[in-house]
């Protein structure tokens, strides 16, 4: 068995994944993870309302996020504060790892903090990623309750100065030009299709599509929609990307699933009020315009009524996995 401490040493930087930070909570891990759990395969991170993916863990053990060096709190409902270490999947089943509630920077953290959790899973061994987000649809085909296999994302935040990997490279071995055209593993998304057929799921209940990442924790006006949309964005959300980031560049073969929680409103066209005003006055009937909100509570309903479907999605991806290299 590997000693994890001794795999992935980074040098000091100013993203905060300093390597005496990171011996330290190494060490925090390594007192409280019994040995055979010490380097999972595979990582997950929890969505929004989708903390329950882990309940199926077995032999776990928690390691809440304020014993470890280097972590924040997850400050959003919907979301803990702990990471779970056990066995996912069926037979012997597969060490695993999971994040029991993300950072986001709308919290307020910095994107060094954001990512901190994927820099510790690569330390640890971690190889295929599987990040999880509720999402809001833009394209009208996606029903709510679909899954979304990403394939690729727009992220305006890292298009104008807001990326994770900005700053002085936290490993000389490092790329320091990232290429992330194939960001999402092929080989991961074909085996959650496979994984689909084989639990009989229904076509619609999976799809293909692009994340667009916003900063939030704003929702979208009906005119971002628009543009997300028309720039070729299937589902949004304000999370994902900066973790995907830092999985790529640690190494890390990347899984992302978004279930759409809600549909984000975008009217074709914006309903005008001149018209609303000279159609009273004629006297006549007008259209009543229906006012939608999307809502956390929203958002975290739909994780609870399909977190069991993603459960099974996930842990069937697992049984899946072709055997380590
Ligand atoms: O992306 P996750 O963390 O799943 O959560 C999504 O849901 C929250 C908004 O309802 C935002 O945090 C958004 O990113
Ligand atoms: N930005 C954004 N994030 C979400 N997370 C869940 N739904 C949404 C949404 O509609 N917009």
């Amino acid at each position: 068995m590997a000693d994890f401490i001794t795999t992935s040493q980074k040098p000091s930087d100013s993203r905060g994944s300093s390597s005496t930070l990171m011996t330290e909570t190494l060490q925090v891990l390594k007192e409280i993870v019994p040995p055979e759990l010490q380097n999972p395969r595979v990582g997950i991170i929890c969505g929004s309302g989708l903390s329950g993916l882990a309940a199926s863990l077995r032999q776990s053990v928690l390691v809440q996020y304020e014993k470890l060096p280097g972590f924040v709190q997850s400050t959003v409902p919907g979301h803990k504060s702990a990471l779970a270490f056990g066995l996912m999947g069926s037979g012997a089943g597969i060490p695993v790892v999971a994040m029991l509630g993300r950072f986001h920077p709308y919290e307020g953290h910095k994107l060094s903090s954001v990512v901190y959790p994927v820099r510790v899973m690569g330390a640890i061994g971690v190889k295929d990623i599987f990040i999880t987000n509720a999402a809001g649809a833009l394209n009208p085909a996606l029903a709510v309750g679909t899954i979304v296999v990403v394939h690729d994302h727009i992220a305006l935040p890292n298009l104008t100065g807001m990326n994770p990997l900005l700053g002085p490279q936290i490993d000389p071995s490092f790329p320091r030009f990232l290429p992330i055209s194939d960001a999402y593993s092929r080989s991961l998304r074909k085996l959650v299709f496979h994984a689909a057929h084989q639990l009989s799921m229904n076509r619609d209940a999976l799809a293909e599509g692009t994340y667009a990442w916003v900063s939030g924790p704003t929702y979208e006006t009906p005119a971002e929609g628009r543009f997300l949309r028309a720039a070729g964005a299937d589902v949004v959300g304000m999370s994902t990307v900066p973790e995907v980031l830092a999985a790529r560049e640690e190494g890390m073969n990347v899984l992302v699933l978004s279930l759409v929680t809600n549909a984000v409103v975008i009217p074709a066209s914006y309903k005008s009020v001149r018209e609303e005003v000279e159609t009273e006055i004629a006297g006549n009937l007008i259209e009543p315009v229906i006012d939608e909100k999307v809502s956390h509570e929203e958002v975290l309903a739909l994780g609870k009524m399909k977190g069991d479907l993603m459960k099974s999605l996930v842990a069937k991806v697992l049984d899946l996995l072709p055997p380590p290299v």
